[in-house]
């Protein structure tokens, strides 16, 4: 579910100090939100500016902010992303690096296999997301057909499955690849063995627990930016 804390101030900072570590002739995975959002619109102005650069979208939102700012577009067909850029509703330190619950805008599936693929992954956040431990709940994409089976595997792993609703539409949000999202509440987890436990259920295609994915966030605050890296295990 989509935290709303943080100002637009933060997260703008945020964005722009990803956008400002890419470099010239990357291919970068571009997030999905609206703090990916102004790193977007900072590389969009950066490749106006003469930098050579390639945007591999996770969602129709991300796809079409890169096209209205000029981010030329590549696919991962075609190309590799050496560092991808990307917001989360929560992030959590761990040993080695970073835990994360993404899927407040239902781009987690596109989001989890672009981030994985690049070289380093950057999330940019406000502070309203730091959390310890992750308290969730966790954004689970589901087959349409497969929502019963999948909701009575997670409350058999103790969780409280929500059907997320759409605000504009009657009925259900469904993502970009067409499949429903379920919110799952759990009284406290491990992300490791949860994200195990709902990667081996069937119907599921994709979940919002990243674990260990994240090599440094960049935390816009009201007067800067706090970098935290991924910490030695
Ligand atoms: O995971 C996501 C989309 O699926 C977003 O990155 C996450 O919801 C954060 O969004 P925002 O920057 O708007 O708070």
């Amino acid at each position: 579910m989509k935290r709303t804390g943080g100002s637009d101030a933060a997260k703008r900072r945020a964005g722009e100090a990803a956008a400002d570590r890419v470099t010239d002739g990357q291919v970068v995975g571009l997030g999905t939100g609206s703090t990916a959002a102004h790193a977007i619109r900072a590389l969009g102005r950066a490749a106006d500016s003469g930098l050579d650069v390639r945007g591999i979208p996770t969602s129709f939102a991300s796809r079409q902010l890169a096209r209205e700012v000029g981010v030329p577009l590549t696919t991962l067909e075609e190309a590799t992303p050496d560092v991808a850029i990307d917001g989360a509703d929560e992030v959590c330190e761990r040993p080695g690096g970073f835990d994360l619950v993404k899927g407040g805008g239902a781009a987690h599936t596109r989001e989890k296999y672009v981030d994985s693929a690049a070289d380093d992954l950057l999330v940019v956040a406000d502070p309203s997301k730091l959390a310890d431990p992750l308290a969730g709940p966790i954004p689970v994409a589901v087959v349409p057909d497969a929502r019963p089976v999948v909701a009575a595997a997670v409350r058999e792993l103790g969780g409280e499955p929500t059907l997320r609703a759409a605000e504009h539409k009657d009925g259900p949000v469904v993502t970009d690849d067409g499949n429903l999202v379920l919110d799952c509440a759990f009284d406290g987890f491990d992300p490791d063995e949860l994200s195990a436990a709902l990667s081996a259920t069937p119907g599921v295609v994709e979940h919002g627990l990243f674990c260990g994915l994240a090599d440094a966030v960049f935390v816009g605050t009201e007067d800067g930016v706090e970098v935290l890296e991924a910490s030695p295990e």
